[in-house]
């Protein structure tokens, strides 16, 4: 699955620490003026980055048509996609109504990038009853048994503003509200645990060396302030103020607070048993949302999430498998790239997004639609699709 801040496929690859490139359009964005017109720039973006989705459905009559302060919004909305011409998606929602004031713009972007035909209303099922389906990876193959499961749902307040638009004091404000919360949930024996911070002064503050740790056995987001996507749209504001995870005793459940959305909300697990990850991060999101203020959700668009590809179910399923014989040993991963594309599937490298496949041919792969999927359509596409490319290993 691409992100926003995917670059689009087939051009260069963004790489944490990468060099910020510098703004070149023309609005205010905090105490930064850029210097073209953004209008000039899109089309000429669309000419050199034909998948840059927000450059190839922007309306310039639409635009046009707008009163001066919704064109100041729309244009925040898309600065990162400005800046960055090989942004896959290239805009970001800085509050959930934009997604409802902004329709027209959204809603061409939202249909491309989730396959929705354009005549088919946008609309969000959900559907969390694991019991329809036996989704036992090790019942395939005993091999499978030991792969890595994580699920994960994009969650945000509908009281404070998204990310992007958050200022300091407001990402403060809502890890203290979290940290309210997790408090709570801590007393709860299925879901124990502790809340772990990297706002400097925080009681729960963790050390450098703590969060190096957590980050590299997958549990805790990557430094997000050199990132050229996140940067230019705001989302990485600020940090590291306002930045948290929660784990719970077991290690399996697990809450990122601060990063792309003020929530993500993950089970991991390993063992190739997709109904037990399901039912534990459904379990784990119906203890938080009644401990939490309301989240912001949508008959049609689901979960409201900063980045349109995100939205929906809110969800990304992955499995970290091994399959050394269908991506050479880790170095080509074109193969099986193009057989997951038409199971539904995305495949990345396993240090997440922008990461290379391991010399083992450890992959990250997870179903790309979120919206108007639901969860367990989710689910069973993981299955089915995982049982398929197993199959192609084992005939390599
Ligand atoms: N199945 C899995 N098993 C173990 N770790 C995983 C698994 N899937 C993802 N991870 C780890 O979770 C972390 C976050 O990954 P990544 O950024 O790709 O996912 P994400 O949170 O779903 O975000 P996004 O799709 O927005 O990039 C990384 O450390 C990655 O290695």
């Amino acid at each position: 699955m691409q992100r926003c801040n995917a670059p689009s496929r087939g051009e260069g690859r963004a790489r944490p620490g990468a060099a910020v490139p510098r703004c070149r359009v023309m609005i205010r964005t905090k105490d930064k003026t850029m210097k073209q017109d953004p209008i000039a720039q899109i089309a000429q973006i669309r000419q050199s980055h034909p998948n840059n989705l927000m450059a190839r459905h922007f309306d310039m009559a639409y635009f046009r048509a707008l009163e001066p302060a919704l064109q100041q919004r729309l244009l925040k909305i898309i600065a990162s996609g400005i800046a960055n011409p090989d942004s896959s998606m290239g805009a970001y929602a800085m509050d959930a109504q934009d997604y409802a004031d902004f329709a027209p713009f959204f809603d061409a972007l939202i249909h491309d990038f989730h396959g929705i035909p354009d005549d088919t209303p946008i609309a969000q099922p959900h559907d969390w009853n694991t019991t329809q389906a036996a989704c036992d990876l090790g019942g395939i193959d005993p091999a499978l048994k030991d792969v890595s499961m994580r699920v994960r749902v994009a969650r945000n307040a509908a009281s404070f503003p998204l990310p992007g638009a958050m200022n300091r004091d407001q990402r403060v404000a809502f890890e203290s509200l979290a940290a309210d919360a997790f408090a709570k949930l801590a007393e709860n024996p299925a879901f124990g645990g502790e809340y772990l911070s990297i706002t400097p002064g925080s009681p729960h503050e963790i050390s450098a060396d703590e969060y190096d740790r957590r980050v590299a056995a997958h549990q805790m987001f990557k430094d997000m302030s050199n990132d050229r996507f996140l940067n230019v749209a705001g989302i990485s504001g600020d940090w590291p103020y306002g930045r948290g995870m929660y784990v719970s005793e077991d290690q399996d459940f697990l809450v990122w607070v601060g990063e792309e959305d003020h929530l993500r909300i993950m089970a991991m697990q390993k063992g190739g048993n997709l109904n037990a990850l399901f039912d534990r991060l459904h379990a784990g999101l119906t203890v938080l949302e009644g401990l939490l203020p309301e989240f912001a959700m949508s008959g049609k668009y689901g979960a409201i999430a900063s980045c349109p590809t995100n939205l929906g179910a809110g969800m990304r399923a992955s499995l970290h498998m091994k399959l050394p014989k269908v991506t050479q040993g880790g170095t080509d991963l074109s193969a099986i790239t193009d057989a997951a594309k038409g199971l539904g599937l995305a495949v990345r490298g396993a240090g997440g997004e922008h990461s290379d496949a391991g010399a083992d041919g450890l992959v990250d792969i997870s179903p790309s639609a979120r919206l108007g999927v639901s969860e367990m359509q989710i689910m069973r596409r993981l299955y089915d699709g995982a049982a398929k490319l197993w199959a192609m290993e084992k005939a390599a």
